[in-house]
């Protein structure tokens, strides 16, 4: 993967401007955290990231997760590869998921702690299950970059550090927009801070404290 590069983007609602100018520059190999106080532009930057980059095998685990709450644990895991999947496939996995599939879902499942959840219906999950479930889908789907929009908010401390671990493991290329300025230091090489829709930080993770972080806020 080439390194991947967004130049003097901007966003706007109306006639109000919410992110930009900024341009960032992305090393494969490189996990980034995205932090800033609750507005900031950090799921509006993600969204543009994906736009841009969709092309280059972008997994997206968005913040309102996006699964299908009549559907299975496994069916919404499985839907990580549906792309890469023949529509027969698909449909015949619908009605009776492959061994194979299965095979390939259920270590996933237990990685994260839902296993015992793999054929309860997405709908019937806690906000914490349900967010391991999408961690799941992108961890299944594969691809050359990771973009997670909060992915640990609905998670305890031991589960946090379980999913983090698991995606930046399955993504050594991610952007991750994180509130726990702590776990988004362990688990990233490079901190990006965003304050009032521009970049107010860019600096190394190992080369930073909490206390720096603590300023966006
Ligand atoms: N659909 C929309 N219509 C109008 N304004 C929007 C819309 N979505 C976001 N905004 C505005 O854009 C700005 C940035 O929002 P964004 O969701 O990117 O922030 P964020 O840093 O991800 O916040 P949070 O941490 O709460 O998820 C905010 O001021 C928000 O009110």
């Amino acid at each position: 993967m080439d390194s991947l590069a967004l130049t003097d983007i901007v966003a706007d609602y109306g006639t109000q401007r919410v992110l930009g100018p900024l341009s960032i520059t992305l090393a494969p190999g490189e996990r980034v955290a995205l932090v800033g106080k609750s507005g900031a532009g950090k799921s509006t930057l993600l969204g543009i990231m994906h736009r841009h980059w969709q092309r280059q095998g972008v997994a997206l685990m968005p913040q309102e997760l996006g699964l299908v709450p009549s559907l299975s644990v496994f069916h919404n895991v499985f839907m990580g590869r549906l792309a890469r999947r023949s529509a027969w496939y698909n449909l015949a996995s619908l009605v009776r998921p492959f061994r194979r599939d299965v095979a390939t879902i259920l270590p996933l499942l237990e990685q994260l702690g839902i296993a015992d959840k793999c054929w309860t219906a997405s709908g019937e999950l806690s906000g914490g299950q349900r967010q391991r479930v999408a961690a799941a889908r992108a961890i299944h789907q594969q691809g050359e970059l990771l973009l997670a929009d909060e992915p640990v908010s609905a998670l305890d401390g031991p589960l946090s550090e379980t999913v983090m671990a698991a995606l930046t493991e399955a993504y050594p290329t991610a952007v991750l927009a994180m509130h726990d300025v702590e776990l988004a230091l362990r688990y990233t090489d490079r901190v990006i801070g965003i304050a009032d829709g521009t970049i107010a930080l860019d600096a190394p993770s190992h080369a930073l404290g909490p206390q720096d972080l603590r300023v966006l806020y």
